[in-house]
């Protein structure tokens, strides 16, 4: 299976002056994580780092520094994670038929989470791993007044990786720039250009390294696992 790993952020929410993934958690950078979890993934056998030329040298010694045995290729970014992507889909190989998306900041997602999501989209368009929302949610006006509480029970919150049919994502990519759509993840196209995406089910401790305070949490759930 062919991953890309979006990694061209700055990390504005993290308050990093460079590109979060370089932060440590538990000795190691987080980018350093995912690509673990990549290399021990069985179903994946080709990694695309999106990422900005400038952040090459530094993925270079991390990635030398790990031994990974997959090849790796380096992709140039884009200003938003939407063109990142949509620059790893024309740089994957033209025999890719699916491929699997997957945050760099998702340093703790696992092999099983990675191999699960390989297998389903072989049998399906488009699919996101995602996990239940245990909060009520409310839709708020802009001046801070409740509009609505939706049914919990259709609320999931999204992750990745996301897996998809490439030649479909590539349309959907394409179209998304013809109607000027700004989305946060490649699900949202397909959605938009109505095509079915299923949920693979997520992993609790698959947060995305957002915000100092994530940081800290992917630090004690790192530090916690066994083996
Ligand atoms: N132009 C961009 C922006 C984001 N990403 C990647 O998309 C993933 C999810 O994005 P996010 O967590 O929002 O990362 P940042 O953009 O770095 O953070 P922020 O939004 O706080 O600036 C990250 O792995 C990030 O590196 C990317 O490849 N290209
Ligand atoms: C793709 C994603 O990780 C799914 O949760 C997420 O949407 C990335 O961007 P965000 O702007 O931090 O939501």
């Amino acid at each position: 299976m062919y991953l890309l790993i979006p990694a061209a952020g700055v990390g504005k929410r993290m308050g990093s002056n460079r590109n979060k993934l370089f932060l440590e958690v538990h000795s190691k950078s987080i980018i350093a994580w995912t690509l673990l979890a990549a290399e021990a993934a069985s179903s994946i056998s080709w990694i695309g780092i999106i990422s900005q030329p400038s952040d090459w040298p530094d993925f270079k010694n991390i990635i030398a520094d790990l031994s990974l045995t997959k090849p790796v290729e380096f992709i140039i970014g884009g200003a938003t994670r939407q063109e990142s992507v949509y620059n790893g889909l024309q740089a994957l190989p033209p025999e890719a038929e699916q491929v699997l998306i997957h945050d760099g900041a998702r340093c703790l997602a696992t092999p099983n989470l990675l191999n699960a999501c390989a297998e389903a989209i072989r049998h399906c368009a488009g699919l996101i791993a995602a996990i239940p929302v245990k909060d009520t949610i409310k839709i708020v006006d802009e001046t801070g007044i409740i509009q609505s509480t939706p049914d919990r029970q259709h609320l999931w919150a999204a992750q990745t990786p996301q897996g998809f049919n490439v030649q479909l994502l590539k349309q959907c990519h394409a179209e998304g720039i013809r109607q000027g759509w700004e989305v946060t993840d490649d699900a949202a196209l397909f959605e938009r250009c109505g095509i079915e995406v299923r949920i693979v089910p997520g992993e609790e401790t698959n947060l995305k390294v957002t915000t100092p305070q994530d940081l800290a949490i992917a630090e004690f759930i790192i530090s916690h696992r066994g083996g």
